[in-house]
């Protein structure tokens, strides 16, 4: 049996905030605001886990009114969102996402970022694929307000 789910995420860039994409922390005048340390691309393959196994999304999972998500390590939240989808049996096809930014420069670091969520997920790193695109300074991520990511997944897992 076969699963799809997608996930979309946006942060707000704000000075004084560390830019962490993908659990990478990427050297940035700018940082990602959030609840937790606000890694857009890993709350996006989150949600798109979670909406692949019908679980619904990370602010289900990990409100952001409660405070042990104050400041919270993205990768333990992605951690926990795979233990959940091992436990119902799927294991993963591929994952496809795209860091939409108009800076910084994603290309010098997808290569660390694809390692460690292949790290994070134990699987193999030809099963992960990350893309970045600016809008060409337009709108929101353009004018360097904030950076949006979109994630699709596909599971599977063997039916007696
Ligand atoms: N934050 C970004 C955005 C884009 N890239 C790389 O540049 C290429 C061209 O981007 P366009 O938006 O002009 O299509 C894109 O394919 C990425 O390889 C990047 O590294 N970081
Ligand atoms: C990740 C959580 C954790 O409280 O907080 P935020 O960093 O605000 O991120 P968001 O993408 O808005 O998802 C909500 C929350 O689950």
């Amino acid at each position: 049996m076969f699963r799809i789910g997608q996930g979309f995420d946006v942060h707000q860039l704000k000075e004084g905030r560390p830019c962490i994409i993908g659990g990478i922390e990427i050297p940035y005048e700018k940082g990602l605001l959030g609840h937790s340390d606000a890694d857009v691309l890993l709350h996006t393959i989150a949600d798109a886990c979670l909406g692949a196994i019908g679980e619904g999304d990370i602010g289900k999972h990990f409100p952001d009114t409660d405070p042990t998500f104050k400041d919270a390590d993205s990768q333990k939240l992605l951690q926990h969102v795979w233990e959940i989808v091992k436990k119902k049996g799927y294991l993963l096809g591929n994952i496809d996402c795209t860091v939409i930014a108009q800076q910084p420069k994603m290309a010098p670091y997808i290569e660390r970022i694809k390692e460690n969520i292949a790290r994070i997920l134990q699987v193999e790193i030809e099963q992960i694929n990350v893309k970045a695109t600016t809008t060409e300074q337009l709108g929101f991520t353009g004018r360097e307000e904030g950076i949006a990511a979109q994630a699709v997944v596909l599971l599977h897992k063997t039916t007696q």
